[in-house]
């Protein structure tokens, strides 16, 4: 497993929890939502749930970026949303033995943090279209589930110690 993906909902901390990890470990850092097409952050910063079909593109591309970026570096950190089923094994079809670090939070909680956000595309209101799409990764291969609450460090050092078991 030289790949995790650090996934969730909009603001379940996949950004925070990746650059801690990173910090934690000479892993490369892909943060997924700067892949997205224009198109796609006109959509959501407009307040539309992107579709299946808007997300398959930006999902291919990820798996390409971190392909290439494994035959550079010895291991990388993606964060990307990969609500779906499908969504993670288009990214497991691109990367094999690639691992998931759930991050596991509420409604009321991933609302209460978007909506304290500053200079970020993504509303509030489409916090219900994110749990609406997400199918959690239980019983998927290479998953590791953390409640999204517990301090940052904490957490991180959680995906560490799992990581190195793995690897
Ligand atoms: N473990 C934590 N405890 C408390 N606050 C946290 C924790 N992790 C992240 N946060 C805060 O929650 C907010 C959302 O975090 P972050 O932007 O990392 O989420 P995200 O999943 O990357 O969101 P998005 O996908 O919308 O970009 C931020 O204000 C961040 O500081
Ligand atoms: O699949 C999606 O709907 C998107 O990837 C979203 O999850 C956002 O990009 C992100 O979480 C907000 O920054």
């Amino acid at each position: 497993m030289r790949a995790v993906v650090i996934m969730g909902v909009t603001g379940c901390g996949k950004s925070t929890i990746a650059a801690a990890l990173c910090q934690r470990t000479d892993a490369y850092l892909i943060e997924g939502d700067a892949f997205h097409p224009p198109a796609n952050v006109r959509k959501m910063s407009a307040g539309t749930p992107l579709t299946d079909e808007d997300r398959q593109g930006w999902l291919e591309r990820l798996g390409q970026e971190v392909i290439d970026r494994l035959a550079r570096s010895e291991s990388v950190v993606l964060t990307c949303s990969a609500l779906k089923r499908r969504y993670r094994e288009t990214l497991r079809q691109a990367v094999p033995d690639l691992g998931f670090a759930f991050l596991a939070l509420t409604p009321e909680q991933a609302r209460e943090r978007v909506s304290h956000r500053a200079g970020h595309f993504m509303p509030a209101t489409l916090v219900d279209s994110q749990f609406r799409d997400l199918e959690p990764p239980y019983g998927e291969p290479l998953v590791l589930a953390v409640a999204s609450t517990a301090p940052v460090d904490a957490i991180a050092e959680e995906i560490v110690a799992w990581w190195r078991e793995l690897e």
